[in-house]
């Protein structure tokens, strides 16, 4: 059975306050992309867990997530695994895009199929915490405000297919380095855009601060962005590296990414997709 990871983009990220557990309490809108890992899942005739992936830069044993969320479903269903797993990756990771975070959530919601053992969203959910705080979103497959440190999974009516121009450079940005060099500082200039009729009137990431006063390279891209025809607005998703452009309409992808290419060489990854709304 196969079953579509999809990205995803923080359209908005506020980060309330640093807790007693090292976390941090979180308010974001978060919404799914419509670029996609894929994940086959299969009954083994013989008894464990084989699992192949096509990044061979990625941790094959219990470091992936993949691993992980398929012997934490197991254990907790008091399955022994006589499981195939097969992963397909195109979402970049350590991007600020979730893709091993999504990963983890569609193998515990693939699994509840494959072996139709209709565990409740909530109690995949509680399951998807242990694993990270981005893995319960994806459990619910629609665009949610998040909070809690991404526990907290509220499903909105998000009925925008907004194109976004998805840019990562050549490097990742750790998130508890994020988090860790995170000030509680007040108000950071969102950029207001007149394309928004959600409630979230402005696009923020309080992640920003801290990655862009070390990583200047995202700090010159997004405020470069911003003073280009084609971009209604811009910002890192997550705690990067990724940064996005939100576009005025589709079409203008390919003159973006000529500029793009033009202004800042060819070692980017650059994709145009657009936000699932569920
Ligand atoms: C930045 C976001 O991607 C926004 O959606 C998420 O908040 C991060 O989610 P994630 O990558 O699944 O994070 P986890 O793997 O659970 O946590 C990695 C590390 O990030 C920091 N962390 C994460 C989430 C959070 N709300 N507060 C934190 O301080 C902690 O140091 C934690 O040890
Ligand atoms: N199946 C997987 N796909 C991608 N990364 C994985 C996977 N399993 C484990 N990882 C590890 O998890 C790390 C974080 O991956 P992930 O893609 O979830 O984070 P991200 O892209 O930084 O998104 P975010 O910052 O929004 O959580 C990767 O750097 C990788 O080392």
């Amino acid at each position: 059975m196969e079953f579509y990871a999809p990205a995803k983009v923080n359209l908005s990220l506020r980060v309330l306050r640093r807790r007693e557990d090292g976390f941090h309490e979180i308010e974001s809108l978060m919404c799914p992309l419509s670029i996609f890992d894929t994940i086959d899942l299969s009954h083994r005739e013989e008894g464990g867990l084989e699992f192949v992936c096509d990044d061979t830069t990625l941790p094959t044993g219990d470091d992936n997530l993949v691993v992980r969320a398929a012997k934490l479903f197991c254990q907790s269903c008091g399955f022994q695994p006589r499981l195939r797993i097969q992963l397909t990756k195109r979402i970049p990771h350590g991007a600020g895009l979730g893709g091993g975070s999504s990963d983890a959530a569609t193998t515990l919601v693939g699994l509840n199929r494959l072996f139709e053992t209709e565990l409740s969203r909530e109690a995949l959910s509680a399951m998807a915490a242990d694993l990270g705080s981005d893995v319960p979103f994806f459990i619910y497959q629609s665009a949610a405000v998040i909070r809690g440190r991404g526990e907290f999974v509220e499903p909105v009516a998000f009925p925008h297919e907004l194109p976004l121009f998805l840019i990562k450079p050549p490097f990742g940005v750790p998130t508890p380095w994020a988090y860790k060099h995170w000030l509680d500082s007040r108000e950071v200039p969102g950029v207001p855009y007149a394309a928004q009729e959600f409630s979230w009137g402005t696009l923020v990431n309080d992640l920003e601060r801290p990655v862009f006063e070390k990583y200047l390279f995202l700090a010159d891209l997004k405020s470069w962005l911003l003073t280009q025809p084609e971009v209604a607005g811009a910002l890192m998703s997550g705690s990067g590296a990724t940064v996005f452009a939100l576009l005025q309409e589709k079409g203008a992808a390919e003159s973006l990414a000529s500029k793009v290419a033009a202004e800042f060489g060819t070692n980017l990854w650059c994709c145009l997709c657009e936000t699932i709304g569920g």
